[in-house]
């Protein structure tokens, strides 16, 4: 039987935590069981339940306060997560084997772990080798996407991480319910971008012709190949949720080898009620 997972991904503040804990909810209602495990050894809150918690192995306050390594909170992250790579037995032991395993990480903000970092993706292949089917889901804040050089910038930052960790990846434009409806129609076009011409719009912004070239052949890649996408994710729009998790779902093929199962007791009650 395969497992599934999510990793959740994203800079700092781009709504991974919260996505997690809508995600539980939705799946709730859905009548799915999904587990979360927090992978931020520098995590103060979060209102999911957990099933492991990677500040029962390492804390970054103990990294930073240890006066040999003497570690800022960057540096003390980045010393956790390579002791969390060395000790993936730790989470072998703390995942248990559940049926139907569906589990959600949520991962630390800091990009650097996504875009040359070794560790993400040595947890990647860890969990492969325990039969998971992994997908990324990157989020970026859609406040900061309404300009488009900060898409440019935000794109690329998806875009690395697709490279490096060598999975489906779903990419999510967080917080949407903040937006203005002004600006609200102005992402729309950053959905499903025309790299092309958002590249011709801000052509008189250029001051050097070499960084003008460079962006034209940056936005041409990524057009031709149609590489990055985003779903916007509304945490008050159940409809919205369900049209993420059915991308992702999709793209691990959650499902396919599900077994039928037997409904529960009440649920039979409830079919008796209802004269099935
Ligand atoms: N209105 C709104 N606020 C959100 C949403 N997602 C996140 N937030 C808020 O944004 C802030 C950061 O959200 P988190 O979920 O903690 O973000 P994170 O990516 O886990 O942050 P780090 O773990 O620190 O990198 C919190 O104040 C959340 O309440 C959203 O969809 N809508
Ligand atoms: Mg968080």
């Amino acid at each position: 039987m395969p497992r599934y997972a999510q990793l959740v991904m994203g800079p700092a503040g781009s709504g991974k935590s919260t996505y997690c804990s809508t995600m539980v909810q939705h799946a709730e209602s859905l009548n799915r069981s999904v587990h979360v495990v927090n992978l931020d050894p520098a995590a103060e809150y979060f209102n999911y339940p957990v099933m492991a918690d990677i500040r029962e192995l390492i804390q970054v306050d103990d990294v930073m306060e240890d006066n040999s390594l003497r570690f800022g909170p960057n540096g003390g992250l980045v010393f956790c997560m390579e002791y969390f790579a060395n000790n993936f037995d730790w989470l072998e032991e703390s995942l248990g084997h559940v049926e139907d395993d569906y589990i959600l990480f949520d991962c630390p903000g800091q990009i650097e772990l996504y875009t040359h970092l070794p560790v993400m993706r040595q947890l990647v292949e860890q969990l492969q080798q325990w039969e998971f089917r992994v997908c990324g889901v990157f989020l970026v804040d859609s406040q900061f996407m309404v300009e488009s050089f900060k898409f440019i910038s935000g794109v690329m930052a998806a875009l690395s991480a697709m490279v490096s960790l060598e999975i489906p990846q779903v990419n999510v434009m967080t917080k949407m319910d903040l937006l203005a409806p002004k600006a609200k129609k102005e992402i729309e076009k950053y959905l499903d971008p025309d790299m092309y011409s958002m590249m011709e719009d801000n052509s008189d912004t250029f001051r050097s012709k070499k960084f003008k070239k460079l962006t034209k052949a940056i936005c041409g890649l990524i057009d031709d190949y149609s590489m990055v996408r985003f779903l916007p994710f509304d945490r008050t729009d159940e409809e919205g949720i369900n049209i993420v998790l059915q991308h992702i779902d999709f793209s691990i093929q959650y499902g396919e080898d599900l077994e039928v199962k037997e409904p529960k007791h009440d649920q039979f009650l409830e079919l008796d009620v209802l004269n099935i």
